[in-house]
C-alpha cells in the first residue's frame, strides 16, 4: 500500500463545518485514498454577501464583505478562501443532490480532457453538483495528485469533492456513475489474447468492487479496450447490478461516422441523425448508412455513391482510430472524452423525437437475433433518466446482416478467450490476426 504525506496549509475558515476542518487539517495522509475537499459543504451558507480577492504580497487572501468592511482570513489559503461567493452559494439552494462519479485511469490522456468537462457542468448540467472519485495505481498516485491540484485551481463551483485512491473498493464506494477508462494499451508484438487477459483482469476486479460498494443502480461506461468484452467481464463480476446498466463506448465511432457522412454530403454534421454503430468497437464494427439520415432523408437518397458508402465510408470509420494514431502518435483522447460526454448526455437527457444513439449494451432479448450474453453496440433511446431502451424496428438488409454477423462472431470468440473471467468455464482463445485489431490497425 502506498503511503505518503501531503502537507496542506492549515485552514480555519469560519465557514467550514467541523468535519471539513478535520479533513483540511495540516496533514493529510495519502494512503490508498485521500481527499481534497474543494468547497465547503452544501448549505454552509454564511448570512452576508462576501467575495474574495487575493492580496498581492502573498499574504492570505482577503475576504470583502458587501458592507464595505474588509476582513483578513489569516489562515485561509487558495481555493478554500475563494469559495465563499454567496451568489454561488445561493444558487446551491436550487441545485440537485450531489452525485458521485468514479473515473478510472484518471491520470491518463482521456481523463485529462474528460474530468474538466465533468467538473464544469457540461455533462450533468449547471445545477448538478458532483463529487469526483479518481482511481489510479501506485505508479500514478503522484500524477493523480497533480490532476486534483489542477481541478482545485479551476475553481469549478459544481465540483464539491475530489477523492483519489488506488483501491477500487474505496474509490467506488456509493458511486452513481463509473467511467472505466484505465486499461493497458497494446504494445508492439502483443497478442490480442494477452491484452484481453491483462485488461480483463482489471475489469473483473473492478466489477467485483462495483458490485460490493457502488450504488446498486450505478451506471457503468467501459472505455478501456477491448471495451465490449471488458464491459461483459465487468458486468459478469457484478451480479447485483443490473446488466442493463453497463455500456461499452461506441459513441466515438458514431461521431466519426456522422462526420464522414456530413463531409461527403457537404452538410454540417448536426444534419446527420439516426446513426447506428452495430457490434464491436473494432474493425468489424458496422456503421449503418442504411438507416442513418441526412436532413431527415435516408442517406442513400442524399449520397448516391453507394459503392463509397459500402466501402470507403465503412472502412474510414472502422480505421479512423488507426489513422489518428499514425498522425498523432497516440490514440485519440480529446475526441474520446467528447464522445464520453455525448454518451452520458444521451442517457441523462431525453433523446430527440425519432432519433437514437449508439452504445454497447448487454444482449438480453434483443429483436435483431444477435447472440445473447454479449455486449453489442445497438441503437438506443433514453427518457433522460439514465436508463435506455433498444430501438426495435430498425431495418436490416442482407449487407448489414452479413457484416453484423462478422462482428458478432468476433465478440463470441473474444468471450471464449475470457471465459475464466466471466465464470463461463475454461478459456479457449482462437482469434484470427485481423480480427484482433482495434480500429485502424492493419
Ligand atoms: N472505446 C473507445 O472508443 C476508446 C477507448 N480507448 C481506450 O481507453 C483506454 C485509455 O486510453 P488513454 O487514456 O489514452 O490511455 P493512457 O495510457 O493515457 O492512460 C490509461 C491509464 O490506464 C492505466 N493503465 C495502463 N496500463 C494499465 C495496467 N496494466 N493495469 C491497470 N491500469 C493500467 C494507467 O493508469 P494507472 O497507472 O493510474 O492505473 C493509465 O494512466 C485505452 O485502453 C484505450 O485503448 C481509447 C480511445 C477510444
Ligand atoms: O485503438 C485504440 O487504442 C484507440 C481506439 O479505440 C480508437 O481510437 O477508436
Amino acid at each position: 500500500m502506498a503511503m505518503a504525506e501531503l502537507t496542506t496549509p492549515k485552514t480555519t475558515s469560519p465557514f467550514l463545518d467541523s468535519s471539513s476542518q478535520l479533513r483540511l487539517s495540516s496533514k493529510l495522509h495519502l494512503s490508498n485514498q485521500f481527499r481534497h475537499l474543494l468547497l465547503p459543504p452544501l448549505h454552509a451558507t454564511p448570512s452576508s454577501k462576501i467575495s474574495c480577492s487575493v492580496s498581492q504580497n502573498n499574504q492570505a487572501p482577503v475576504a470583502v464583505q458587501d458592507n464595505g468592511s474588509v476582513k483578513t482570513k489569516k489562515e485561509c489559503y487558495g481555493v478554500f478562501c475563494l469559495t465563499y461567493d454567496l451568489k454561488a452559494e445561493e444558487e446551491t439552494k436550487s441545485w440537485k443532490k450531489m452525485i458521485s462519479i468514479a473515473v478510472s485511469g484518471a491520470a491518463g490522456m482521456i481523463s485529462n480532457h474528460l474530468l474538466f468537462k465533468l467538473a464544469s457542468g457540461a455533462v450533468f448540467g449547471p445545477d448538478q453538483p458532483i463529487a469526483l472519485k479518481l482511481l489510479g495505481s501506485e505508479r500514478s498516485i503522484q500524477a493523480l495528485e497533480g490532476v486534483a491540484m489542477e481541478l482545485e485551481d479551476s475553481l469549478f463551483p459544481l465540483l464539491r469533492e475530489v477523492d483519489i485512491g488506488t483501491d477500487p473498493y474505496e474509490v467506488f464506494q456509493d458511486v452513481e456513475w463509473a467511467l472505466l477508462i484505465g486499461a493497458k494499451p497494446r504494445g508492439p508484438g502483443m497478442e490480442r489474447a494477452a491484452l484481453l487477459d491483462i485488461n480483463g483482469q482489471i475489469f473483473a476486479e473492478q466489477g467485483k468492487a462495483l458490485n460490493a460498494v457502488a450504488s446498486p443502480n450505478v451506471k457503468v461506461l467501459v472505455v478501456g479496450n477491448p471495451c465490449n468484452t471488458n464491459a461483459l467481464i465487468c458486468l459478469k463480476n457484478a451480479p447485483n447490478i443490473p446488466a442493463k446498466n453497463f455500456h461499452a463506448l461506441t459513441r466515438l465511432d458514431e461521431n466519426r461516422a456522422k462526420c464522414q457522412l456530413a463531409l461527403k454530403a457537404g452538410v454540417f454534421y448536426d444534419k446527420v441523425s439516426n446513426m447506428t454503430i452495430w457490434g464491436n468497437h473494432s474493425t468489424t464494427q458496422v456503421p449503418d448508412f442504411l438507416n442513418a439520415r441526412i436532413n431527415g432523408l435516408p442517406v442513400k437518397e442524399v449520397i448516391t455513391d453507394h459503392k463509397w458508402l459500402e466501402e470507403g465510408f465503412t472502412e474510414s470509420v472502422q480505421k479512423r482510430g488507426g489513422l489518428l494514431i499514425q498522425k498523432w502518435g497516440r490514440s485519440s483522447a480529446a475526441s474520446t472524452a467528447v464522445s464520453i460526454v455525448d454518451a452520458i448526455k444521451s442517457l441523462v437527457t431525453p433523446t430527440p423525437e425519432g432519433d437514437w444513439f449508439s452504445t454497447g449494451v448487454y444482449t438480453n432479448g434483443n429483436p435483431y437475433g444477435i447472440a445473447e450474453d454479449l455486449v453489442f453496440s445497438m441503437p438506443c433511446r433514453s427518457k433522460g433518466d439514465g436508463d435506455y431502451e433498444l430501438v426495435k424496428d430498425v431495418e436490416i438488409d442482407d449487407y448489414l446482416r452479413k457484416r453484423i454477423a462478422k462482428s458478432e462472431a468476433e465478440l463470441l470468440a473474444e468471450k471464449q478467450c475470457v471465459a475464466h473471467l466471466t465464470g463461463d468455464g475454461i478459456a479457449f482463445c482462437d482469434l484470427g490476426p485481423v480480427d484482433t485489431m482495434l480500429p485502424g490497425e492493419v
